[in-house]
């Protein structure tokens, strides 16, 4: 399998109070085209900054992030970022936030109209076209920041904690919609979640990370796919990965004690 992502021995440094605090060091890791690889670890271990790193937000100080073969040395539309924080404009309504990436890419109206509509009936928002921002909920501003990054069809998807602050039951409408469309796309996913559970029920491969991004497990998730991810926490194999993430958590959380 070729690899459509590549962290080549990279590193990250932040200031903070006059002092510099290595956020990322020495992090290799490699991202198998069309796979969906999942990224777990304690709150501050650098998952976030990776991802602002493999968007090209963020330069690393030391070592190559490569995508595709190339150096990544600013943003590319073949690669859709769902960040943390909600980032809609406030003052466009929800199918505007939504056909941006196609506006700035200067698609016609008539077709950026088309793909928005279609997204925002993936995601459940349909009768909300018109409306604000801060007239919707937390879980649908998350729906149109998700239609938004896919509306454009990037080939990689990095999310980062897209579905924490939902409820469960919409969190696994999302997950399952979101395996969905992967399946039938063959994109390239990487996701990050404090979620074990959403780990497994979603990845090919879970990643643990400890304090600047060291690695302390990285586990191939070896269950059937189409899967149930509502059912598939029930299953055996799923249990004993999920005790093997676990105790790599609890490992990666005692160093952060031994470095903070
Ligand atoms: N722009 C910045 N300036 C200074 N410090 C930063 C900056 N961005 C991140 N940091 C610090 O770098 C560390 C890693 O942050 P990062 O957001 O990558 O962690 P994370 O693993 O994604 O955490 P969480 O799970 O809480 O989202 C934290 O200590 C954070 O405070």
């Amino acid at each position: 399998m070729t690899s459509i992502l590549r962290v080549d021995q990279v590193s990250k440094t932040f200031l903070r109070a006059q002092q510099r605090l290595a956020v990322l060091r020495e992090v290799s890791v490699e991202i198998e085209q069309g796979t969906f690889v999942v990224i777990v670890g304690p709150s501050g271990c650098g998952k976030s900054t990776l991802l602002n790193l493999l968007a090209g937000l963020l330069a690393p100080e030391s070592g190559t992030v490569w995508y595709q073969g190339q150096p990544v040395l600013a943003p590319s539309p073949s690669v859709g970022y769902l960040t943390q924080k909600e980032t809609l404009m406030p003052w466009r309504s929800i199918e505007s936030n939504i056909a941006l990436p196609l506006e700035i890419r200067g698609v016609k109206k008539a077709e950026r109209q088309r793909r928005v509509r279609e997204l925002m009936e993936t995601v459940g928002l349909q009768g909300w076209e018109k409306q604000y921002p801060r007239e919707l909920s937390g879980g649908m501003l998350r729906r149109a920041s998700l239609a938004r990054m896919l509306v454009a069809d990037p080939e990689t998807l990095l999310l980062d904690e897209p579905f924490g602050a939902l409820d469960a039951q919409l969190r696994l409408e999302l997950q399952a919609e979101l395996l969905r469309l992967w399946e039938q796309s063959g994109k390239s996913v990487l996701f990050v979640t404090h979620d074990l559970e959403e780990a497994l029920a979603l990845g090919d491969r879970v990643l643990v990370f400890a304090p600047q991004g060291q690695i302390v497990l990285d586990a191939q998730v070896s269950l059937e796919r189409p899967r149930d991810v509502a059912r598939i926490r029930f299953e055996p194999r799923f249990i004993a990965l999920y005790q093997r993430l676990w105790e790599a958590l609890v490992k990666a959380r005692a160093q952060q004690e031994v470095t903070a």
